[in-house]
């Protein structure tokens, strides 16, 4: 199997008293569209300023391209990373500040290119002080985009989008991904995770609870029934019953449901608001708090 792109064992970061992430270990493989997920304040931005070389871990080992991403002459030219807030300087225009990512990173590429994969050619000359959320946050990609990096940091990046630029994002992440780029993602949007991700890892309080591809992630948990029936006729399958709505919790949806609607039919009774769904990356995350 080839090198992993990121290895990190047994991370553990304190701030003072607080230990803010809890022996983390996890890997990325080339290629792959990782996403690192969590509840709020489960230290995802803690670990990921660890691999990105911005903070020393209290104890473990971290390595990116298999050497210390404090190594920054060999390591920062290799990826770009899309910070929730880049903090561009808001007297430069947005061509100038395209430029300076390129300077900054060590890569090279056309600005031009750039600011077309980022939708911004048009505001080319336009100060970053005078754009609006949107097209800032499409400047932070641009950072990711600038030069077809081996590694890519997402943070949060499609916070503040509309439809055709979030759209336009993972269109051009797609193209990242076919000349072979690495991807790390974090996104409080579950489904775009649950769209995209290879595996993803989830935290809660600074640890890794779950980690998996999503369909092992989402076949732990049973898919769910819901109707109202008011009915003495006993029910087909194991069941719930709170204030007149049933639940039934099952691992093989489609059976139970042919077992439920013929039991139905033949009884005579009426499932109202009848739900049944596979379960969703959302289950999975409010099952780690439980
Ligand atoms: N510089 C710091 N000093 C002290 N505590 C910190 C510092 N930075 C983060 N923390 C704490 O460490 C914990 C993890 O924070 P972190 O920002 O890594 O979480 P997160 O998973 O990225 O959260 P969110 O989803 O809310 O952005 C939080 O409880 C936070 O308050």
């Amino acid at each position: 199997m080839s090198t992993p792109v990121i290895e990190v064992e047994n991370l553990n970061l304190k701030y003072g008293d607080f230990h803010a992430v809890k022996d983390l270990s996890f890997e990325v493989r080339p290629g792959e569209l990782y996403a690192l997920l969590g509840t709020n304040g489960a230290g995802k931005t803690s670990a990921l300023e660890t691999v990105e070389g911005h903070r020393e871990p209290t104890s473990g080992a971290v390595r990116v391209f298999g050497r210390s991403p404090r190594d920054r002459a060999a390591v920062r030219p290799r990826m770009g990373i899309m910070l929730q807030e880049s903090g561009f300087s808001p007297d430069l225009s947005v061509r100038e500040s395209v430029r300076l990512i390129g300077q900054l990173s060590g890569r090279t590429d056309d600005v031009g290119r750039v600011l077309d994969v980022v939708r911004l050619t048009g505001k080319a000359g336009t100060l970053v002080s005078q754009l609006s959320g949107g097209e800032k946050r499409r400047l932070d990609f641009a950072t990711a985009v600038y030069g077809t990096p081996e590694l890519i940091f997402l943070d949060e990046p499609t916070t503040g989008l509309d439809i055709q630029s979030r759209d336009a994002l993972w269109e051009s992440v797609d193209r990242l991904r076919e000349n072979g780029s690495t991807i790390v993602l974090t996104t409080h949007y579950l489904e775009e995770a649950q769209q995209r991700a290879d595996r993803i890892g989830l935290m809660h309080q600074g640890v890794l609870r779950r980690e998996g591809s999503v369909s092992s992630l989402l076949s732990a948990l049973p898919s769910v029934i819901n109707f109202s029936a008011s009915t003495g006729a006993s029910l087909p399958l194991p069941a719930s019953i709170h204030d007149g709505i049933v639940r039934i919790e099952t691992f093989n949806l489609q059976k139970d449901l042919y077992v439920l609607l013929g039991w139905a039919q033949d009884q005579g009774v009426e499932l109202s608001d009848l739900s049944a769904g596979p379960t969703r990356l959302d289950d999975v995350f409010r099952a780690i708090e439980a």
